[in-house]
């Protein structure tokens, strides 16, 4: 279905990147050059230049945010948001700035490889359902932890989740005024809560969440290919 709809982007980039274990957040390391904040940005802004975008960082971090702009000269216009302490309270901080009804994908600053299909496919299905999350098959098998130890699943039941996460912004505000809980990993388990279904889309392998040092490693042979 076509979109008429506005589309923002939520891209959040609150975090401290502690599991990166590095002296600075994660979404600042230089991939070719450029912080990997920045070529996620780009993924939205080529998909479609006028996608309003609004960047969540640490608050401690807006100056150096702004320098690091100045720096590579990074062109497209968004708007920055000082985060919370946890991706749900990010993501709540973000959504302030959304106006009226819209389509609203959240995506993570630390996953520079979504493809431009997927944004398109993302926001086209919230425009039909009102929701869409991007997924992917596990390749590997599953066990499931049990007080016994642990036991085999069939994993053509599960789906690995990724981002972008995208909503029509009624539904997405409605879910984010709920109170935080533990289970909330991601803005799907959010809009859950409220007994919404959700709609999954096909990801792909490539739209990795760089987070422990060896995906750096991959996202260093991606991005030459994409150079
Ligand atoms: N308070 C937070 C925590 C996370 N995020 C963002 O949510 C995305 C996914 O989170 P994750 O990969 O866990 O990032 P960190 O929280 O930074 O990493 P870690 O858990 O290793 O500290 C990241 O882009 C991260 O910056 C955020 O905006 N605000
Ligand atoms: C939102 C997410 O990337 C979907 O896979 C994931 O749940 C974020 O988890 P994290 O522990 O905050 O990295």
């Amino acid at each position: 279905m076509e979109n008429k709809l506005p589309e923002y982007a939520i891209i959040v980039a609150g975090g401290s990147g502690s599991r990166m274990q590095r002296d600075m957040p994660k979404q600042f390391i230089e991939l070719a050059d450029k912080p990997i904040l920045m070529h996620t940005i780009e993924r939205f802004y080529k998909y479609n230049n006028e996608v309003r975008l609004i960047v969540v960082l640490p608050e401690q971090q807006l100056d150096t945010w702004r320098s690091l702009c100045r720096k590579h000269k990074f062109e497209p216009f968004h708007m920055v948001v000082a985060g919370g302490a946890t991706r749900f309270c990010s993501v709540r901080n973000g959504l302030e700035m959304v106006q009226g009804e819209a389509l609203v994908a959240v995506h993570d600053g630390v996953r520079p490889f979504v493809e431009l299909e997927t944004i398109k496919e993302a926001y086209n299905t919230a425009a039909g359902h009102g929701s869409a999350v991007v997924a992917v098959s596990p390749k590997d098998s599953i066990r499931e932890l049990t007080q016994e130890g642990s036991k085999a699943v069939p994993r053509v039941n599960y789906k690995l989740v990724q981002t972008p996460q995208c909503f029509r912004a009624s539904l997405l505000r409605k879910a984010y005024e709920q109170p935080e809980e533990e289970h909330f990993t991601d803005d799907a388990s959010v809009v859950e809560q409220l007994g919404e279904k959700v709609v999954l889309v096909e990801g792909s392998y490539r739209n990795i969440k760089i987070t422990t040092p060896e995906d750096l490693l991959l996202a260093e042979a991606f991005i030459k290919e994409t150079l």
